[in-house]
């Protein structure tokens, strides 16, 4: 089966065609943050490419209701769209990609695989927010976890990496791309993540400001800034753009080499919450004994990983300066004596989108061809 796999994140929307061996066969790559209608894109995208067997679409959030990939239909769809409060960044786009895809395939079954699912395991204490019980009920207010897509991959590509006897080990995994989160997994479980209700919570990110303050945003509500323009802060002009202009980390990182102290000092903010975040993770583990890079940052940014690492020497990691710096692919890149094994991973969301693909379709008994 050949399949579409159409992965809408917050810097750009990615289309891989694999093939029956999970070959990539087609690729294309949107640029998004600008407004939904980029989505309109698709369509050209998908014109010029052969015709796939089924289509993999990721939503970022399926709510409590979905739990593993879904075959779409009119009823999934809609309550698909109930949850786009819930991932304003995210959730608009799969939507109007879905729109797109239907028409232009519209015999082509179309799969959706949440980011969400790969936390829905969470252990109760971490899920949990402290919060009045009526509310928790009536909005199902309660941290659901983010990027469960790359994580899975990177779990999976851990144990090919390292061997089954180390896969099931305490190991943090740090998605760190235009949008940031670490997942702390042990047994290939995930047991603690930095993202919650929505994509916003935990790291600073390229344009989302990660954790504040929660009175923060109730003060600025009292002091007469409108609740939209606190969530298009929040969203859009915070994190690295807020702090520095840019939230592109290889226009920070030339910067920083420059000189440029505004751009060293949105680092040392940016690295501050990471470490204390991946600490708080090593703790929900009780130890440490992988630490796993990927997305654009983690895969491409060698000084990223060497400063994340460094400021995790206090747990046993480090990395060798040349194999950081000489990563293509998946790579390990412990340094020599170092307890705690480091890897880099490349998010291929795609291969785990086409994975949920060919289980949902197989489960259902319409699998094409
Ligand atoms: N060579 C590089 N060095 C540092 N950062 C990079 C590099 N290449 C890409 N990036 C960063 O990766 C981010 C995009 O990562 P990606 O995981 O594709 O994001 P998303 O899926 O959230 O759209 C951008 O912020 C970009 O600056
Ligand atoms: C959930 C999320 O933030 O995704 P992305 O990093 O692809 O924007
Ligand atoms: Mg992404």
């Amino acid at each position: 089966m050949r399949v579409l796999t159409v992965n809408p994140g917050s810097s750009s929307l990615k289309l891989s065609l694999l093939d029956p061996g999970d070959a990539v066969a087609s690729r294309a790559q949107i640029a998004t943050g600008a407004g939904e209608r980029e989505a309109e894109q698709v369509a050209a995208a998908v014109a010029r490419m052969p015709a796939p067997d089924a289509v993999g679409l990721r939503f970022v959030h399926g709510g409590r209701d979905f739990l593993a990939p879904t075959l779409v239909d009119d009823g999934v769809a809609g309550r698909l769209h109930a949850l786009v409060e819930l991932a304003p960044l995210h959730q608009p786009l799969s939507l109007y990609a879905l729109g797109e895809i239907r028409r232009a395939l519209p015999d082509v079954p179309v799969v959706a695989c949440f980011d969400t699912a790969f936390h829905a395991g969470l252990p109760e204490a971490a899920a949990t927010y402290a919060l009045p019980a009526e509310w928790r009920e009536r909005f199902g207010l309660r941290r659901y976890g983010f990027h469960g897509l790359s994580f899975a991959h990177a779990v999976r590509r851990a144990g090919e990496l390292l061997g089954p006897a180390e896969a099931g080990r305490r190991m943090v995994i740090c998605h760190l791309g235009a949008g940031a989160s670490l997942a702390a997994v042990a047994g290939g479980r995930s047991v603690d993540t930095t993202m919650g209700f929505t994509p916003l919570e935990g790291l600073v990110m390229a344009t989302r400001a990660g954790s504040v303050d929660p009175g923060l945003p109730m003060w600025l509500l009292r002091h007469g800034v409108p609740a939209e323009e606190i969530d298009d802060a929040l969203e859009h002009r915070s994190g690295l753009r807020g702090l520095a202009g840019t939230g592109d980390m290889r226009v920070l990182r030339a910067r920083a080499g420059r000189g440029d102290a505004v751009a060293a000092s949105a680092l040392d903010v940016y690295h501050h919450r990471l470490r204390a975040c991946a600490a708080a993770m090593a703790a929900s583990l009780g130890g440490l004994d992988v630490l796993v890079f990927t997305g654009g940052v983690g895969e491409h940014d060698p000084e990223v990983r060497r400063r994340a690492a460094a400021d995790l020497a206090f747990l046993g990691a480090g990395v060798d300066p040349s194999a950081n710096a000489a990563v293509h692919g998946d790579a390990e890149i412990t340094a020599a004596g170092a307890p705690v094994r480091t890897l880099v991973v490349e998010a291929r969301e795609d291969l785990e989108i086409a994975a949920g693909v060919r289980a949902a379709l197989r489960e259902t008994g319409a699998v094409p061809r």
